[in-house]
C-alpha cells in the first residue's frame, strides 16, 4: 500500500469495486479502494451484515428494525438476495428532471441504457422454459461474454409450473401489460434474472466481476480498514484518514492525487460526509465536528422500499396445470426463474388513484418532512411530490411490485414510496465513526404511503377473486375477515409494513442545491474540489426495482465521467 494514489474510493462494496475497476484498466491512474469489511476467503459470506437498528418509526406503531448492509469486499451486492431488476425508464427520465438541466451531463433512461448495457451481461433462457410466454429482448443488454470479468444476469433453468395460472389471470385484469423484456424499464408482467454467473450458477458480484482475479499492479485494495473521514487543504480533498479494523488509534492518512471517491452506501457515505464537516451545519456542532460546508441535504431524502410480509390466502382447490407445463421441477444449479408484476396506480387502483394523486399533490411539502427541514431540501421535496402526484395519474411509473411465487400468498411492495427519512450522525457520540448513524426510515409518515399499500391490498384481493382465479374460491387469511374498510386496512398495513427491503437509497442526493441536492451531475461534493460520491445514495428517488442494477449503472456512468475529468483541474 502507498502513501499516495490518483483515486481514493472509499467502501469496496458494489460501485467502489466497479469503479475502482474501470478506473484502473487502462493502467494510467493508481487506484486504491478501502473497505472495513474482510476479504473472505470463501468469496462471500452471507450474513456479514453491519450491526444496526432503526430508530423507532412513529408511522409503523414506533417498533425498531435491523438495518441490513453487507460489510464485507464486495458489500451489499455479496450479501443480497439476488433478484436482479430495472427500475421503470420513467425512474430515470425523472432523475434527469431532477438535474436541473445540466446540457453536458444527462442521467435519463437513454443515457442509463448505455450503462446498463455495459455493467450487465444476460443470458437468454434455456430452451426448459419455453413452454412459458417468458419474454426478454437481447437489445435491454450487454452481450459479451468475452470476458468473466462482468456481472451477469441469468435466468434459471426452470419455472414453476404453479406461477402460470398467476400469469394467465393477471394478465387479464383490466389494464395489465406484459413487459418485452424485465430490463426494458416498462411496466406489466415479467420474468426476470438473478446475479448468477451461467458457468458457475454462484453469485455474480462486485468482487467476482470487477476484483477477483484483475491482479493490476495499479489497483490496490486494503480491506478491514476503516476511513473515518476526509481530509482537505483548503477546499480539495486530499485524502482520507484510516485506521485498521478495532485499532482506533493506529490513525494514518492516504491522500490522492486526483480525487476522493465515496462509494460507502447509502448509510455510511452521509456519516463520512457529516463527519467530514459537509452537512446540515446545525447538526455538525452540536456534535462538535468543524463545519467546511454547510450542506442541509446530507443524510436527507432518505429511501427505501417498504413491504407487507403477507398478504395471504388458502385454495378450496387449487388451480389445475396445463399438462404441457407439468414437467418434473428439477431445480439445478441456476435454479428457478421468477414472476413479477410492476403495476401503475391506475391499474392497481382505478376507483382511488385520482383522489390519491389530488390529496398527495394538495399537502403542504413540509408538513410531513421531519421538522426543521432545511428550506432548500422542502423545495426539492415539492419538485419530487410533484413529479409523483403527476405519475400516480399516468402509465409509465409503478407502485406496486410483487412476485407471484405460484402460491397464494404476496410480498407486495410500495416501490416509490413518497414518506422520506434521515440518517444522521448522533450529536451526542460527537465524532466517533464506531458509533453508528442514526438510521430513521421515516416509512408511513406520509399517509399517502398507507393509502398505497391499502390499493395494493384491494388489488390482490381483486386477483385471487374474480376473473381466472375466481373459481377457485380462496379465503383470505391476511389480513383476513373483518378488515374491510380502509380504515381497518390501514391500521393493519402501519401494524405489518417492514420499512425496508435492503434499498436505503437517496442521502447524498443528486440533485441542485438550491433543491437541498449534495451532489451535481458529475456527482461532485457541492462546496469542496475533488469531492464524488458514487453509490446507491446519490439517486435522487428510489427506482421501481431491486437497486444493485442501478448502482452497477450508475458506477460504470461515474467512472466515464471522472475519466473525462481526470485531465482537468477540479
Ligand atoms: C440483505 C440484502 C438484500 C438485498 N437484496 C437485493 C436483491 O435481491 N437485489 C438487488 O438488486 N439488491 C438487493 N439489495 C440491495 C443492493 O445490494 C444495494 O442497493 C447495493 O448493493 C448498494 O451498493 P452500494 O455500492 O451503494 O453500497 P454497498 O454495496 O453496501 O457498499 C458499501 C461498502 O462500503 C463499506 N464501508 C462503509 N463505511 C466504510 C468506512 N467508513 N470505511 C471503509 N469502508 C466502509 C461497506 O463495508 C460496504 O462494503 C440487498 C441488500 C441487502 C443488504
Amino acid at each position: 500500500i502507498n502513501d499516495s494514489y490518483d483515486y481514493v474510493i472509499v467502501g469496496g462494496g458494489t460501485a467502489g469495486l466497479t469503479v475502482g475497476d474501470r478506473l484502473s484498466e487502462s493502467g494510467k491512474y493508481s487506484v486504491l479502494v478501502i473497505e472495513y469489511g474482510y476479504l473472505e476467503p470463501d468469496g462471500q459470506r452471507p450474513g456479514t451484515l453491519y450491526n444496526i437498528t432503526s430508530a423507532p418509526v412513529s408511522g409503523l406503531n414506533n417498533k425498531t428494525f435491523p438495518v441490513s448492509i453487507g460489510c464485507v469486499v464486495g458489500g451489499s451486492s455479496a450479501v443480497n438476495g439476488m433478484v436482479f431488476q430495472r427500475g421503470n425508464a420513467k425512474d430515470y427520465d425523472v432523475w434527469g428532471e431532477l438535474g436541473g438541466g445540466n446540457p453536458r451531463v444527462s442521467w435519463s433512461w437513454v443515457d442509463m441504457l448505455m450503462y446498463f448495457k455495459k455493467s450487465i451481461q444476460m443470458t437468454a433462457p434455456k430452451p426448459e422454459t419455453a413452454a412459458f410466454d417468458l419474454r426478454y429482448d437481447t437489445r435491454y443488454w450487454g452481450r459479451n461474454f468475452t470476458t468473466n470479468h462482468t456481472i451477469f444476469a441469468t435466468f434459471g433453468n426452470v419455472i414453476n409450473p404453479k406461477t402460470h395460472p398467476f400469469y394467465e389471470a393477471a394478465k387479464r385484469l383490466p389494464g395489465m401489460k406484459v413487459s418485452p423484456d424485465a430490463g426494458s424499464g416498462q411496466l406489466g408482467l415479467q420474468y426476470y434474472q438473478t446475479s448468477t454467473s451461467p458457468y458457475t450458477g454462484a453469485r455474480s458480484y462486485s468482487r467476482t466481476g470487477h476484483w477477483d482475479g484483475l491482479n493490476r499492479a495499479n489497483y490496490h485494495l486494503l480491506a478491514a480498514t476503516r476511513v473515518s473521514k476526509v481530509i482537505f487543504d483548503r477546499d480539495r480533498a486530499a485524502g482520507v484518514q484510516i485506521y485498521p479494523r478495532g485499532e482506533k488509534a493506529r490513525n494514518t492518512v492516504i491522500r490522492a492525487k486526483k480525487e476522493v471517491i465515496l462509494a460507502a452506501g447509502a448509510i455510511h457515505t452521509p456519516q463520512i460526509l457529516q463527519l467530514s464537516g459537509i452537512g446540515p451545519a446545525d447538526l455538525l456542532k452540536r456534535a462538535g465536528v468543524p463545519v467546511k460546508v454547510d450542506l442541509p441535504g446530507v443524510g436527507y431524502n432518505f429511501q427505501d422500499h417498504t413491504f407487507i410480509p403477507a398478504v395471504a390466502f388458502s385454495w378450496s382447490t387449487s388451480p389445475p396445470i396445463p399438462a404441457h407445463l407439468n414437467t418434473s421441477v428439477v431445480d439445478d444449479k441456476l435454479g428457478r426463474t421468477s414472476l413479477g408484476l410492476s403495476v401503475e396506480l391506475p391499474v392497481v387502483s382505478p376507483r382511488s388513484f385520482k383522489r390519491i394523486a389530488s390529496q398527495y399533490e394538495s399537502q403542504d411539502p413540509a408538513a410531513y418532512l421531519p421538522k426543521g427541514t432545511d428550506k432548500t431540501v422542502v423545495r426539492g421535496y415539492r419538485k419530487q411530490q410533484q413529479i409523483y402526484a403527476r405519475e400516480m395519474r399516468a402509465r409509465e411509473f409503478s407502485f406496486l411490485r410483487a412476485t407471484l411465487s405460484g402460491e397464494p400468498s404476496f410480498v407486495p411492495i410500495v416501490i416509490h414510496p413518497v414518506s422520506r427519512g434521515t440518517v444522521l450522525i448522533d450529536p451526542a457520540a460527537g465524532s466517533d465513526i464506531e458509533v453508528e448513524p442514526i438510521v430513521d426510515y421515516r416509512a408511513a409518515s406520509n399517509p399517502t404511503d398507507v393509502d398505497v399499500a391499502v390499493e395494493e391490498i384491494k388489488f390482490l384481493r381483486r386477483l385471487m377473486t374474480s376473473g381466472d382465479l375466481a373459481r377457485y374460491n380462496a379465503t383470505e387469511l391476511a389480513p383476513g375477515p373483518g378488515y374491510e374498510s380502509d380504515e381497518a386496512l390501514a391500521a393493519w398495513v402501519r401494524a405489518n409494513t417492514i420499512p425496508s427491503v435492503y434499498h436505503p437509497v437517496g442521502t447524498a442526493a443528486k440533485m441542485p442545491r438550491e433543491w437541498g441536492g449534495v451532489v451535481a451531475e458529475d456527482l461532485l461534493v457541492y462546496g469542496v474540489r475533488g469531492l464524488s460520491v458514487v453509490d446507491a445514495s446519490i439517486m435522487p428517488t428510489i427506482v421501481a426495482g431491486t437497486t444493485s442494477m442501478t448502482v452497477y449503472a450508475v458506477a460504470e456512468k461515474a467512472a466515464d465521467l471522472i475519466r473525462l475529468r481526470a485531465g482537468r483541474d477540479i
